[in-house]
């Protein structure tokens, strides 16, 4: 038994859908297997704006939600005829009135937005999974809709809820056994809370969907199929020369997403992991490409073991005093775990003197302002510096296999590097990976140049079994 997960990319039109629908056919031949889907290329972005522009009674919306609707009865025209057309369209047709009944709510608190947004952005799954299945259908296949939401139970955090585990497992897997002669064809990113209210899992979240499905039926193996190759040492979107990580250890791959290799979101690699059930990232366009495989450590034989991201947005904080500890209790505690502030990443470390946070938030001002707030009530007896920057690009080298030498190396280009384009360079304490921060306008030449120096060092230089190498080297 295999679960095959199906991102927006790979659905973004009939083309690609044909794709989709040939791979699961040959799967199919092979192997039981589960298939996940995404919401068609950049709607869950459209259902976000949806929402936005209808809470705020912005007459646009009308147009957004009829060109979201003209997309995908096209698909169906396209890609269905007969009794399955009748079927898809009557199915859509129904989800789109429910939308539209979940926008006319009013919102009344910030709560209720939230609340109100992950049950609109979740109707993106619903669409287009119901019309995969009709279209599997079609090609006489015994596929089953399944609205996950119904399975995955979380707590109430909207936007990013966390799964309620043992529940979720016991559910996906009571429903697997019911339906063990169909084709489940399950939607991904959605979840609900016990009582039934629509959550999602983070944005990206199909990934974790599969993963979760994987694990609850201890799959063989779990195929993310998106529109590259596979993880690579850098997204070949910024980077021309990025090549393929053909084998990466779970802990590596966690940590490569993390902070930013996008193809796999973080979250999907524990469920995995704790099954040991390996991950392969396939590209639906180029199906006979070996893709990558995510496994355990015991089988990786470290090749190709870095991976150069970035973020833009990112907020960075230095703070020095005589009592860290104090500080990043506080700082973790009021700031960065509170939903309010809307904080997406955050990464910090630490040396006996100072300690740095890089976070983003989608609310930089909110999050600036209560920082200095707490800084002047709470913290102000042990902060000796502050320094804060805003609207700065992180590019971070990930790593947990470096050479002494490599070190050496990126420190040397640091050196080199221009004083004005480097605004700071973090050390991670696990020593696995080293971020650079700079201007937003610098982002791709950094991502660039680093990524070239780091491809063009030979291996013996890349890899070695040498470990903590970054601790306390270089100081900004
Ligand atoms: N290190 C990386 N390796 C591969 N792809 C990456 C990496 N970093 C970022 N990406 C980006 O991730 C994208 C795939 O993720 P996503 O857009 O979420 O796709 P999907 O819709 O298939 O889930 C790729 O198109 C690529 O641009
Ligand atoms: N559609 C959701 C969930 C998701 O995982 O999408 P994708 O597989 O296209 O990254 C989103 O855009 O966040």
């Amino acid at each position: 038994m295999r679960v095959l997960k199906f991102g927006g990319t790979s659905l973004a039109d009939e083309v690609a859908i044909k794709k989709v629908l040939s791979i699961i056919k040959n799967r199919i031949k092979d192997e039981h297997i589960i298939v996940v889907t995404s919401a068609l290329n950049g709607v869950t972005d459209q259902l976000y704006e949806l929402n936005k522009l209808c809470s705020s009674n912005n007459a646009q919306y009308q147009d957004l939600l009829e060109a979201l609707k003209e997309r995908h009865y096209k698909i169906i025209d396209n890609l269905l005829k007969n009794i399955e057309h009748e079927r898809a369209t009557r199915q859509v047709k129904n989800t789109f009135i429910e939308l539209e009944n979940a926008l006319s709510v009013k919102a009344y608190s910030p709560k209720d937005f939230k609340k109100k947004q992950d049950y609109v952005v979740g109707f993106g799954e619903k669409l287009s999974t119901q019309i995969i299945t009709e279209c599997l259908i079609s090609l006489k296949i015994n596929a089953l809709y399944t609205d996950s939401s119904r399975l995955i139970k979380t707590d109430d955090n909207y936007g990013s809820a966390a799964i309620i585990e043992n529940l979720t497992y016991k559910n996906i897997k009571q429903y697997y056994r019911e339906n063990r002669n169909a084709v489940i064809i399950a939607t991904g990113f959605i979840s609900s809370t016990v009582d039934g209210i629509p959550t999602t899992l983070g944005r990206g979240g199909s990934d974790y969907t599969a993963s979760l499905f994987g694990a609850a039926i201890q799959a063989n193996a779990i195929e993310i199929w998106t529109d590259v190759d596979g993880l690579m040492t850098a997204d070949p979107k910024k980077v021309e020369s990025a090549s393929l990580i053909t084998r990466v250890s779970y802990e590596s791959a966690k940590n490569m997403s993390f902070f930013g290799a996008k193809v796999i979101y973080p979250p999907t690699i524990e469920p995995a992991m704790r099954y040991d059930i390996p991950i392969y990232i396939k590209n639906t366009f180029r199906p006979s490409n070996p893709g990558t495989i995510i496994e355990s450590n015991s089988n990786i034989n470290y090749r190709k073991q870095y991976c150069i991201s970035s973020f833009s947005n990112i907020s960075l904080i230095t703070f020095q005093s005589k009592d860290i500890s104090q500080i990043e209790n506080s700082m973790l505690k009021n700031i960065f775990f509170n939903d309010k502030l809307g904080i997406t990443f955050v990464t910090h470390t630490k040396t006996n003197t100072d300690i740095k946070f890089a976070f983003s938030s989608r609310h930089q001002s909110l999050t600036k302002s209560k920082i200095d707030k707490l800084i002047r009530t709470d913290l102000s007896k042990i902060i000796t510096k502050y320094v804060y920057h805003q609207n700065l690009s992180m590019v971070t080298i990930v790593h947990d296999n470096a050479s002494a030498l490599f070190h050496k190396t990126i420190v040397n280009y640091l050196s080199k590097t221009p004083k004005n384009m480097l605004e700071s360079v973090m050390y991670d304490n696990n020593s696995k990976s080293l971020s650079i921060f700079s201007d937003k306008k610098h982002e791709l030449q950094i991502l660039n140049s680093t990524h070239h120096l780091v491809s063009s060092l030979p291996e013996n230089i890349i890899n070695s079994s040498i470990k903590n190498l970054y601790k306390n080297t270089i100081s900004t």
